[in-house]
């Protein structure tokens, strides 16, 4: 589990920001996390503010919410840009669905850091194709602290980064759920549309072997 750095008794010359990226596939609890950090970090009494890219309306048009329907209220950015003049003098910023923004988010977290405020950003680092997704190489790459999550592979129960597509559209930008994707792990990732129910997938690891 990550825990936070404790950076807070350093003499304020000496203390800085740092971006903490959370990546996974779809699933896998990169929402949940980043509640989990900007909760305790708003039990800290610290000043959060919490964004998310105003494409994302799958569940709510503000708050960001996860698959377990747990939530956080946060403001919808059309652009990487606005989040610095939202960010203010705030001490810590959460953004969610980093994938759908712009190269500049880079930029943007970057300049967030050097003024002395802690970054939190949740995104999907493979798109459906297995792809890296937009941003996300450049920021796991900035990063002073990376977590990747895993989600469980709903086809043989083994652990999942892969977010499998179940209707036929090949646009990279497709907002859904359990309704259009599913986690899946490399094998049955690979196995696209012939991998079988659990059932099945046991059995043929069982034959493998
Ligand atoms: N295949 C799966 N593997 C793991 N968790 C799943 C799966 N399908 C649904 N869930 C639910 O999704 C939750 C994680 O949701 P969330 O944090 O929104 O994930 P993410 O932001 O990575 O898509 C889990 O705690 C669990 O309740
Ligand atoms: C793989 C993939 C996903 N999306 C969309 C689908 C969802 O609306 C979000 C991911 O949300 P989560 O919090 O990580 O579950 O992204 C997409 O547009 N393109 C893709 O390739
Ligand atoms: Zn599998």
């Amino acid at each position: 589990m990550f825990i936070e750095p404790s950076r807070r008794r350093e003499p304020p010359h000496l203390r800085t920001g740092w971006i903490e990226v959370i990546c996974g596939s779809m699933f896998s609890g990169k929402t949940e996390e980043l509640i989990r950090r900007l909760t305790r970090a708003q039990i800290a009494k610290l000043n959060v503010k919490i964004v998310k890219p105003a494409l994302d309306t799958r569940y709510h048009d503000e708050n960001i919410v996860s698959h377990s329907s747990i939530t956080i209220s946060s403001v919808p950015v059309q652009t990487a840009g606005q989040i610095l003049a939202l960010a203010g003098n705030c001490d810590v910023v959460g953004i969610d669905e980093a994938q759908f923004f712009d190269q500049d988010i880079t930029n943007v977290c970057t300049q967030l850091a050097n003024q002395g405020k802690r970054v939190i950003v949740a995104g999907l680092d493979m798109d459906f194709a297995g792809k890296p997704f937009g941003c996300m190489p450049q920021l796991l790459s900035i990063a002073e602290y990376v977590t990747k999550v895993h989600a469980i592979c709903v086809v043989c129960g083994d652990i999942a980064q892969y977010s499998y597509r179940l209707v036929p559209s090949k646009e990279r930008v497709l907002l859904g759920e359990t309704d259009s994707y599913e986690a899946r792990c490399r094998r049955c990732f690979n196995l696209g549309n012939d991998a079988g129910r659990k059932e099945w997938a046991y059995e043929d690891i069982a034959n493998d072997e």
